[in-house]
């Protein structure tokens, strides 16, 4: 079974009390999930591979570490999903980043897919599928087959906020998918929506209804 981690740092509780409050305009949420997501990455890369380096300080030659270069792919599910890649981006810019188009239908709360575009080399990566809300874990499964459909091995998925409901799915389906949070919340509510959550996050960062 795949972990779940709640990355419950002081200054993550801190900036997901203003991203959750509904006072919060658009220009500053953008701002907010951006930093977590920068906060969240520097968490679910501590387990990155390094080698030894040989380089030259201006006092001496001196023996010490690099990534070596381990193939990173970050996958947000659109549209919310976007909103968390440009704080990924700050830490791994080296990292190819592959789109999947899932929104969920706000009836049935099914996913329904309409876009993929990833790396062609999506197998040789480590990928971090990214989106700011896990609720049914609809949208976050569909994703998840997609990628391994074309061939992913190795994927973490990673969000601002979970319902119980959703980590619980997600493990169902995909155990070998390790989670990485920033909080979980307490339910979902009639209509599909983390209480107390965020309200909904694309809307909230493209300033959509
Ligand atoms: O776990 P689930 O029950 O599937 O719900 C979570 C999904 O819902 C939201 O996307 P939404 O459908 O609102 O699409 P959007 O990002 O285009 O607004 C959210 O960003 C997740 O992708
Ligand atoms: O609370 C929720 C649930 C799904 N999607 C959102 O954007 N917010
Ligand atoms: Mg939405």
């Amino acid at each position: 079974m795949g972990i779940v981690k709640v990355l419950d740092h002081p200054l993550i509780q801190h900036k997901l009390t203003f991203i959750r409050d509904k006072n919060t305009g658009s220009k500053e949420f953008r701002e907010l999930v951006e930093e977590v997501a920068l906060l969240l990455t520097y968490e679910i890369t501590r387990d990155l591979p390094l080698e030894d380096v040989e380089i030259e300080t201006p006092v001496c030659k001196a023996k010490t570490k690099a990534l070596s270069g381990k193939k990173i792919g970050v996958i947000p599910i659109l549209r919310a999903g976007l909103g968390m890649v440009g704080g990924i981006l700050k830490l791994i810019p080296a990292a190819k980043v592959g789109h999947i188009g899932v929104y969920r239908d706000p009836e049935t709360l099914q996913p329904v897919e309409y876009y993929c575009k990833t790396p062609t080399d999506i197998a040789e990566r480590d990928l971090i599928v990214v989106d700011p809300m896990l609720a049914t874990g609809g949208s976050a499964n569909a994703s998840i087959k997609f990628l391994k459909e074309r061939g992913a091995q190795n994927i973490k998925l990673m969000c601002l906020i979970a319902a119980p409901e959703g980590i619980e799915a997600v493990q169902k389906v995909h155990p070998d998918v390790d989670i990485y949070v920033a909080a979980v919340d307490e339910k979902l509510n009639e209509h599909g929506y983390i209480v107390p959550g965020l309200g909904d996050a694309g809307d909230r960062l493209f300033g959509t209804k």
